[in-house]
This record gives C-alpha cells, sequence and structure tokens, in this order.
C-alpha cells in the first residue's frame, strides 16, 4: 500500500527547490493555504529538499492523527537552527515526545491544572484591578500598557518576581526573546531545517551568528527570573509562586536539590513564561479589535454584565452567571486565531491516512485558522457573533482545537481562558471601546511566525461611569499598599 499511495496533494513543485518559495511567503502563507485548501482539499502537502510538510485543514483529520494515531503524531520537528543552535532542545516544548518532555508537562500541569487554576482567581482580580488603573490613565495607546501588565502577571505567578525599579529589563529581554522564537519556529523560517548538514559550517555564518546571538538572549531571558526566584526563596522574602510551590511540593519526586532538578526546573519555569508572555496578550488585543468593530455586541455584553453585576466590579465567580461573556470568551479566540497553523508535529515512522502516504519525519501542521472558520455555526466566519456559541449557534467549542490536540495539548489553557476572561469583563464593565477612524496606512501585523500578534489597534477607551474610576482607585490603592501587585 505504502508503495502505491501518493502524498497528499499540493501545490507544484519546483524540480530543485520544492515548494521552498512557497513556504518563505510567512507573512502570506497563511492565505495561500486558504487557496490551496480549496484546490487541493481537507490534507495539503507541500515539499522542499525532500522534507514533507503537511497542512491538515479540518477537525477531522487534526483528531484522526494527532489524538487517535498520538504515538506517531507527538514529537516536534528537528528545527536544528532553535533545537539544536539556540539550545531550546532543553524547553519540553521543543522536546520530542519522551520521557523527559512528560516530565515537564507533569510539574507544570502541578500549576496549572483547573483546580490549581481556580486558586489563582484573586490574584486575576487583583491584576484586572490594576490593569484598570493603568487604562483609566491612559484612554488610546495603551497596547504597551496590555503587554507590561501581561509580563509582570506572568513573573508574578511563575516566579514570584513583582516589577520594581531595578529589573524592568525583564519586559523587554522577555518581549525580544519571544518574538524571536515566535519567528523561527514554523517550517521555512530557516533552510538549515530542511538541509541540517548546514549547521555545521563555521560559526562566522551570519544565520550562525544570529543563533550565538539568539542563545544568549534565551539563556538570560530563561535562566535570570529562575535564579531571581531562587534567592528570593532562599532569603525568606518571596510571594507563593510556580517555583516555590515545586521547590517545595512533596508530589515531585526526585532530589530537588540536584543540579539536574535544578536545571530542569529553570527550563520548565522558562517555558510556561514564554509561552504566557505574549499568548493571552495577543487574545486580549484581538478582544479590542472586535469591539471596535462590533459595538453592538460590546452593547449586549454591557447590558448582561450590568444587569447580572449592578455596579460592582466583576470576580471569577461570576462566570458561571454570564452566558453571553462566556461565549463572548469564545469568539474572541476563535474570530483571529493568535497560533493558526498550530505548533509543529513530526512523524515517527511512515503512515498511510485516507490512501494518502504520510512518510516518516514529515512536518505536520494543525490549522486552526481553518477550523475555526469551517466549524463556525451560524452566520459568516468574518462576523464577530458570540450568539453562535450560545445554543443552537452550532459551533463547535474552540477547547476542541484551538489549544491543540493530544498528547501536547497547550498545557497553558486554563490559566490563558481564566485570564483572558477576567481582563474582557473587566474592560467591558468599566470602559467603551470606540473605533477610531482608520488612517490611510494599511494595519501593520505585529507579529508574524507561530504567534499571530493581530494588526496594531486603531480604538480608543472611555470610561463608563464615575463609579468604576471610584471602585478601581480605591481597590488599586489598597493593593499598592499590601504590595501585592
Ligand atoms: C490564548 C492563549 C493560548 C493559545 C491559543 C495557545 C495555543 C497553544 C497551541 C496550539 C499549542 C500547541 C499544541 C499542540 O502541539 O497540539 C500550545 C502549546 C503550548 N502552550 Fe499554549 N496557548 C495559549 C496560552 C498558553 C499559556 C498561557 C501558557 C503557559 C502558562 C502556554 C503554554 C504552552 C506550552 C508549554 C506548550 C507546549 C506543550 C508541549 O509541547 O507539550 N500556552 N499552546
Amino acid at each position: 500500500r505504502r508503495r502505491t499511495a501518493q502524498l497528499p496533494p499540493g501545490p507544484p513543485r519546483n524540480w530543485i527547490l520544492g515548494n521552498l518559495l512557497d513556504l518563505l511567503k510567512t507573512d502570506n502563507l497563511l492565505a495561500s493555504v486558504d487557496s490551496w485548501q480549496d484546490i487541493y482539499g481537507d490534507i495539503v502537502s507541500l515539499e522542499c529538499f525532500g522534507v514533507t510538510v503537511i497542512f491538515l485543514n479540518t477537525l477531522e483529520c487534526c483528531v484522526d492523527l494527532l489524538e487517535r494515531r498520538a504515538a506517531n503524531y507527538s514529537h516536534r520537528p528537528n528545527m536544528p537552527f532553535v533545537r539544536d543552535l539556540v539550545g531550546l532542545d532543553k524547553s519540553f516544548g521543543f522536546m520530542d515526545f519522551s520521557k523527559e518532555s512528560i516530565r515537564g508537562r507533569r510539574i507544570a500541569n502541578l500549576a496549572f491544572r483547573p483546580s490549581a487554576v481556580r486558586q489563582y482567581s484573586p490574584a486575576l482580580q487583583d491584576n484586572a484591578v490594576i490593569l484598570m488603573q493603568d487604562l483609566l490613565k491612559l484612554s488610546e495607546g495603551f497596547e504597551s500598557v496590555l503587554e507590561r501588565r501581561n509580563i509582570q502577571f506572568a513573573l508574578s505567578l511563575i516566579f514570584g518576581i513583582t516589577l520594581d525599579g531595578t529589573n524592568q529589563h525583564y519586559i523587554t529581554t522577555t518581549m525580544d526573546c519571544v518574538n524571536k522564537i515566535a519567528g523561527n519556529v514554523l517550517p521555512g523560517s530557516r533552510i538549515v531545517d530542511f538541509l541540517p548538514f548546514l549547521m555545521y559550517l563555521p560559526s562566522w555564518v551570519p544565520f550562525k551568528r544570529e543563533a550565538t546571538q539568539l542563545n544568549t538572549l534565551v539563556n538570560d531571558a530563561f535562566g535570570t527570573p529562575f535564579e531571581d526566584a531562587k534567592r528570593r526563596i532562599t532569603d525568606g522574602n518571596f510571594h507563593p509562586s510556580f517555583v516555590s510551590l515545586i521547590l517545595s511540593s512533596e508530589e515531585v519526586q526526585g532530589d530537588i536539590n540536584t543540579e539536574d532538578f535544578q536545571e530542569m526546573m529553570k527550563w520548565i519555569s522558562g517555558t510556561m513564561f514564554m509561552a504566557a508572555a505574549e499568548s493571552t496578550t495577543s487574545t486580549v488585543r484581538v478582544f479590542f479589535k472586535a469591539m471596535a468593530r462590533f459595538p453592538a455586541v460590546q452593547v449586549q455584553a454591557q447590558e448582561e454584565l450590568d444587569r447580572v453585576l449592578g455596579t460592582r466590579l466583576p470576580t471569577m465567580n461570576d462566570r458561571a452567571s454570564l452566558p453571553y461573556l462566556n461565549a463572548l470568551l469564545q469568539e474572541v479566540i476563535r474570530w483571529e486565531s493568535i497560533v493558526p497553523s498550530g505548533f509543529p508535529r513530526r512523524t515517527n515512522a511512515d503512515d498511510i491516512y485516507k490512501g494518502m502516504f504520510i512518510p516518516k519525519g514529515a512536518v505536520i501542521l494543525a490549522n486552526s485558522r481553518s477550523i475555526s472558520r469551517h466549524e463556525h455555526g451560524i452566520g459568516s466566519p468574518d462576523e464577530f457573533n458570540p450568539a453562535r456559541f450560545l445554543e443552537g449557534g452550532g459551533a463547535r467549542p474552540v477547547l476542541d482545537y484551538v489549544f491543540g490536540f493530544g498528547k501536547r495539548e497547550c498545557p497553558g489553557r486554563f490559566l490563558a481562558e481564566a485570564s483572558v476572561w477576567m481582563t474582557i469583563v473587566s474592560v467591558l464593565k468599566c470602559f467603551n471601546i470606540i473605533q477610531l477612524e482608520e488612517s490611510n496606512k494599511a494595519p501593520t501585523a505585529r507579529r508574524s511566525g507561530v504567534i499571530h500578534g493581530t494588526t496594531s489597534l486603531t480604538c480608543k477607551l472611555i470610561p463608563r461611569d464615575r463609579v468604576y474610576r471610584e471602585l478601581i482607585q480605591s481597590k488599586a490603592a489598597e493593593l499598592e499598599a499590601s504590595q501585592l501587585v
């Protein structure tokens, strides 16, 4: 069967370069994948220097392969640039599916499983209050405030670090590191990923110099906050965090004080931090964009908030009584997928699926953007309409696909959902989001690569009522006095 089965169909290949030129268009790659799907169907393949790249464009294909055949589809691609040269092979997010990556996920789960995330409710609420206070001071151009607050929250939750005048460098280092990693993950970002022997070129070759610089940045961004957290724990002057929890946990087996364990924890905590730093901010940016463009949805959401809460600020306990807001959260995550082509996987052995040949070593991308555009229920997929997630709306719950599949499913999904929910209900309760006139300049995409950072925001905030301003200011003053944020 293997000899007769063909690779999945795909765009024509150049006899030397294969589909390299198609893959190099990373900015337009998603638009190209849409058109290939229309022409070639649910599974599309490309080829480059003997490496097959396969896009899975439907939920059925993703579940069949990434979940039901997980044993063959749970590795990450070889990616010599980021894994070997930059050194991210020590991060469980980049490791093959192995005892070590399973251990990393288990340890992360201790602090990010649903029961643990529920305990972060007070911290999420406090974080939302401080964000609202920052937004009150700055009605326009608030994108950097969102980014900053999210990084501060992640630093505090994972490492127990609060930012003061001495450690602001964490913000720039983190963003620089996340952007550079995200830009080097998709197939086509680096030729060396298709031709691994290029790794052995001398160190002055430009891409190797770049890798060395990125390696230094990665070691700093992953290592410094962990060392800082350990120092605070040793001094006995620390806020409880993921690191302090694990370093004192009875559930973790092995010798916590060995160098190997400490090194592993550095990479696990750094991985969770880097993954959290950008993903939630990008999702919140999609929310602002949608609210500015679809004011009727905003009015309906505020109507529900005012009816259920009166004039008090929201808390995490309100989730169960705000069905429209819950649907709105799902629609934000569906409408503009922030990890549109998933995080690449690799096959471990040859396979046959639906009569097509999927070779060993193929890079597999779960096209969650396409799924979100086909499993959207009522109306057009481009319209922002939370009602599609209410009864009879027919949309597939986003948790079924946006956070990946099977054994590599996103371990931060419960925190991501809770944190984005708390932010959007707080913003809608306290502000109206107004679309600014679009400038003539085409909006710039913030980021390309594996994380889609959406276009720059063209909206401003108008506080809704004095009562919220007063509530925010008094609660924020309390928090600042107790140095909890
Ligand atoms: C809306 C926000 C987020 C989205 C859409 C998202 C999506 C994803 C996706 C699609 C994957 C790949 C899963 C696969 O291979 O099947 C992934 C992996 C991962 N995510 Fe998230 N994520 C988000 C937030 C977070 C947060 C907040 C954290 C950390 C607290 C996190 C940590 C990770 C890690 C560590 C992995 C790698 C897991 C592994 O390789 O085993 N993510 N995420």
